[in-house]
């Protein structure tokens, strides 16, 4: 089971005391903000104060740093300045195409060799923010192999789209879906989008059912309120354990006696049906990790 980025929590990265609490809350993933959360008289403040709570603080969880996107003035001195702390990962915002991720690669490999970090170890993910990077997603998620996400940036997205924000989402739908096809077919994580408004619990529990019944792998937050109920909604519950370990029994059961097919509560149970029933098992025991 690969790491589990249920929550990926921003911060923007000029804020000391966000920084210093952000291992607190349980997120799966923090992500210190370079981009649109800090304003650009604030970036190279910003800039320092990531690299040394990622140097100098210890985080219960992975570690990634939303860089400026590379084209733009800001890119690749943040890059300059953080990567030497090591962060986990580098999220890339407004990815578009291929190139835009392999000039971030080059940056990240000449670190790995400067400072003695195993080459590859600095993994990436891109956000797609616009049609055009949607577009060339599958392109986008190929282009490294350290890619391990994509994500959808959905308030860039609806700006680009020209269009506004519904409560259901209907303007991000075939969005939504064809992220999730294009970091399916290139084997990365699909993660979803932030929800801006953090008093309305009751909007932001049905977007994450939603995103997770798509198939996306987790979402991107920006308050910790939002963990334990994104956590909450991708977590099986007993009854699914209890379901799965039920599939599992019968299906182990007809291979003994030479069936490639059985029924449980009246329901055909095959290889895909069994390989869901594995997927919620080792996704419950990674949760318990
Ligand atoms: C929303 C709000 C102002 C609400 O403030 P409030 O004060 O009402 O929050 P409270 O709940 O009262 O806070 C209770 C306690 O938690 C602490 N606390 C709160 N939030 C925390 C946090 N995030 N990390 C650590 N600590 C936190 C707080 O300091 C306090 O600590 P304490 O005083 O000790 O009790 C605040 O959360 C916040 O700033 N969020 C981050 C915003 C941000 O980063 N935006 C950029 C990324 S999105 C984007 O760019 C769009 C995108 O690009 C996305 C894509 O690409 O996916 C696209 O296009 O869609
Ligand atoms: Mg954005």
């Amino acid at each position: 089971m690969e790491r589990l980025r249920r929550s990926m929590m921003f911060m923007p990265g000029n804020n000391p005391a966000m920084l210093q609490n952000a291992g607190i809350y349980g997120a799966d993933t923090v992500i210190f903000d370079l981009e649109d959360a800090v304003a650009v008289s604030e970036k190279d403040a910003a800039r320092h104060l990531v690299h040394n709570a990622i140097k100098y603080l210890k985080y219960p969880c992975e570690v990634a740093v939303r860089i400026n996107h590379i084209q733009t003035p800001y890119g690749l001195e943040d890059l300059k300045v953080v990567l030497p702390a090591k962060p986990d990962l580098i999220r890339l915002p407004k990815a578009e195409s291929a190139r835009d991720i392999e000039e971030v690669d080059a940056i990240i490999t000449e670190a790995e060799q400067t400072y003695g970090f195993a080459v590859g170890s600095i993994k990436m993910m891109a956000a797609i923010e616009t049609a055009k990077g949607l577009m060339n997603a599958y392109q986008i998620a190929t282009a490294s192999p350290r890619m391990v996400a994509l994500a959808i940036g959905g308030e860039d997205f609806i700006a680009d789209l020209r269009t506004t924000r519904s409560k259901e989402g209907r303007e991000l739908f075939v969005a939504r879906s064809q992220l999730l096809l294009a970091a399916r077919a290139a084997g990365v994580m699909a993660i979803d989008s932030v929800f801006t408004d953090v008093n309305d619990e009751e909007g932001f529990v049905a977007e994450t059912k939603l995103i997770k019944e798509l198939g996306f792998d987790g979402k991107s937050v920006i308050n910790p309120r939002q963990i334990r109920l994104v956590h909450q909604i991708f977590t099986p519950t007993e009854k699914e354990i209890e379901h799965a370990k039920r599939i599992l029994a019968a299906y182990n059961e007809a291979l003994a006696k030479g069936l490639g097919v059985v029924a449980v509560n009246g329901k055909m149970i095959d290889t895909p049906i069994v390989q869901r029933a594995e997927r919620v098992l080792a996704y419950a025991a990674a949760v318990k990790r």
